[in-house]
């Protein structure tokens, strides 16, 4: 059998053809579209592919770009199923108010961490940094409970929020500096410090609240460009969402 596992963002597909639904499976093929080519998968990059026996994704785009998706899996005799975020599942338990409003992507990301740790024998409190369209950070303790988490701009919504609220911030990219002296790098600096310095806050809360301090696991799309610059120490894991895909594939469907 073989298993495709999909992640839907804000502004990209990511997939990932595994030969098993099971944690450490072997990976077969993956890539990843903007939403705006999705249109093309079933002709181009799957339709080479041997048809998945099962599908699982996470998907927090809108419903338009679900339907888009569906389309293009019709290539298969495969229904996808995808992950909406429960009160407990895969031993994480979920303290969000309401647990199926929590973004799938973060509650799968939090259990790909979480396993990720336990499977090297570490049981302490963990901070889960995904930078992507939007950036989410999130607190487990070492329960596996999931505290609570923050969501914050994006380094691209940060800079076209900037840029279309003032008349004078229409500049290139620049340079992360600790003292930028140009607007290039004034604007580059401030979305990498304020991303860094949001993920330092939570690790002083957890450490705080559990009375000792986190590991701190990084994934998503930009999470290369922020590596460098991040103040607390990260581990960079960009395969987080297909992890904790694979997880829970293996308990729903088995190895
Ligand atoms: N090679 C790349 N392709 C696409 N996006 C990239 C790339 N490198 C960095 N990024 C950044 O990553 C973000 C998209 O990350 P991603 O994890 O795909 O987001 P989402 O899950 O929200 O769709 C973009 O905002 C972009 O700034
Ligand atoms: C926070 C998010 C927008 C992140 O999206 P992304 O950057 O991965 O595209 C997404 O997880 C979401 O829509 N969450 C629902 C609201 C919540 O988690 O509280
Ligand atoms: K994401």
């Amino acid at each position: 059998m073989t298993f495709l596992a999909l992640d839907v963002g804000n502004t990209r597909l990511k997939w990932a053809q595994y030969d098993s639904a099971a944690a450490g499976a072997g990976l077969l093929a993956h890539g990843a579209v903007f939403l705006e080519n999705i249109d093309k998968l079933a002709e181009e990059e799957w339709s080479t592919m041997p048809a998945p026996s099962k599908i699982l994704g996470c998907i927090v785009a809108g419903d338009a770009i679900k339907r888009r998706v569906a389309e293009q899996m019709e290539l298969w005799d495969v229904v996808p199923r995808w992950v909406v975020s429960s009160p407990q599942e895969a031993g994480l338990t979920n303290g969000y108010d309401h647990p199926a409003r929590l973004g799938a992507d973060r509650w799968v990301a939090m259990i790909g961490a979480r396993h990720r740790l336990l499977r090297r024998g570490i049981n302490k409190p963990c901070i889960v940094v995904m930078v992507g369209t939007a950036v989410t950070v999130e607190a487990i303790d070492a329960t596996g409970k999931f505290l609570g988490g923050i969501i914050l701009p994006g380094h691209g919504i940060m800079l076209r929020a900037l840029e279309s609220g003032t008349a004078g911030l229409h500049v290139p990219t620049g340079d992360v500096r600790d003292f930028p002296t140009n607007t290039s790098d004034a604007l580059t600096s401030g979305g990498t410090f304020a991303i860094a310095g949001a993920v330092q806050r939570m690790v002083e809360n957890i450490t705080r609240h559990c009375g000792e301090a986190p590991a701190c696991i990084m994934t998503g799309g930009a999470g290369w460009k922020m590596a460098p610059s991040m103040s607390v120490q990260v581990e960079l894991v960009e395969s987080l969402i297909f992890d904790g895909l694979l997880e829970i594939a293996s308990r729903r469907f088995g190895a």
